[in-house]
């Protein structure tokens, strides 16, 4: 059985990032990414925009919606402060197997934990058995047709707090319209859009950021 493009990207990662090093295992998933093999990570250039993001944000409790191989996980996690948390919701056995394993040789494990399965079902667990209270960062970067219903829902569950940053990926590609037109038009956010590059290539993409308002 041949290996999947996500077992190359681990094993890349294995033999090439310093282990223990965060900075390392993103800068050797986006060379094997750009060089070898592209995949849907958020990538070096809107990475840094969720840098930006989330360094304005200092949250203690971040959720993340597609974990895939743990890029943005890893990305996220080796800024945050000791006592922060970011939980990572993945329905893909395979790909959190390989996230977990990246996760983990970035060194980052004490403030990530993945929660497989789907994020319809997996958010309204969050409060009890997670022990949540509210979240102070939301990354969106599943399926695209999601990012509707599970903003709904994250509202409905009471997870967002006044101030609450939501921070979408692949605003224009793949594209979430359905996502834009409602959030720009519900007055209980305050949007703004980041425009930038679809990851590893020259195509046009963008992110977005909608702030809670309570
Ligand atoms: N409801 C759910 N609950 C839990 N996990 C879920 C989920 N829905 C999807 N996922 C997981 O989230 C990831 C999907 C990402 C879709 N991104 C994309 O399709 C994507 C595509 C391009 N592209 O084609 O250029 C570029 C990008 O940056 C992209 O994020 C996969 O790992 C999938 O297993
Ligand atoms: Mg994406």
């Amino acid at each position: 059985m041949d290996q999947s493009k996500e077992q190359r990207i681990l094993n890349f990662v294995l033999q090439n990032a310093v282990r223990g090093d965060p900075q390392s295992v993103v800068d050797t998933i986006d060379k094997y990414c750009s060089q070898k093999e592209w995949a849907m990570n958020v990538g070096d250039e809107k990475g840094l925009i969720l840098d930006k993001i989330l360094e304005e944000a200092k949250p203690s409790t971040s959720l993340e919606l597609g974990t895939y191989c743990g890029y943005s996980a890893v990305r996220m996690a080796r800024l945050l402060k000791p006592s922060a948390r970011l939980l990572t919701i993945e329905f893909n056995p395979k790909f959190a197997a390989i996230a977990k394993q990246i996760i983990e040789f970035a060194g980052v494990q004490e403030k990530v934990k993945i929660l497989e399965g789907p994020s319809e079902e997996i958010i309204p667990q969050l409060k009890k058995k997670h022990e949540v209270d509210t979240l102070d960062f939301v990354f969106l970067d599943h399926w695209k047709e999601r990012y509707t219903p599970d903003t709904i829902l994250l509202q409905e569950c009471g997870l967002l707090r006044k101030g609450t940053v939501i921070l979408a990926d692949n605003i224009i590609c793949p594209g979430a319209p359905e996502f834009i037109n409602y959030i720009r038009n519900n007055s209980h956010f305050v949007c703004t859009n980041y425009p930038s590059h679809l990851e590893y290539m020259k195509v046009k993409d963008a992110m977005e950021k909608a702030v809670f308002l309570g």
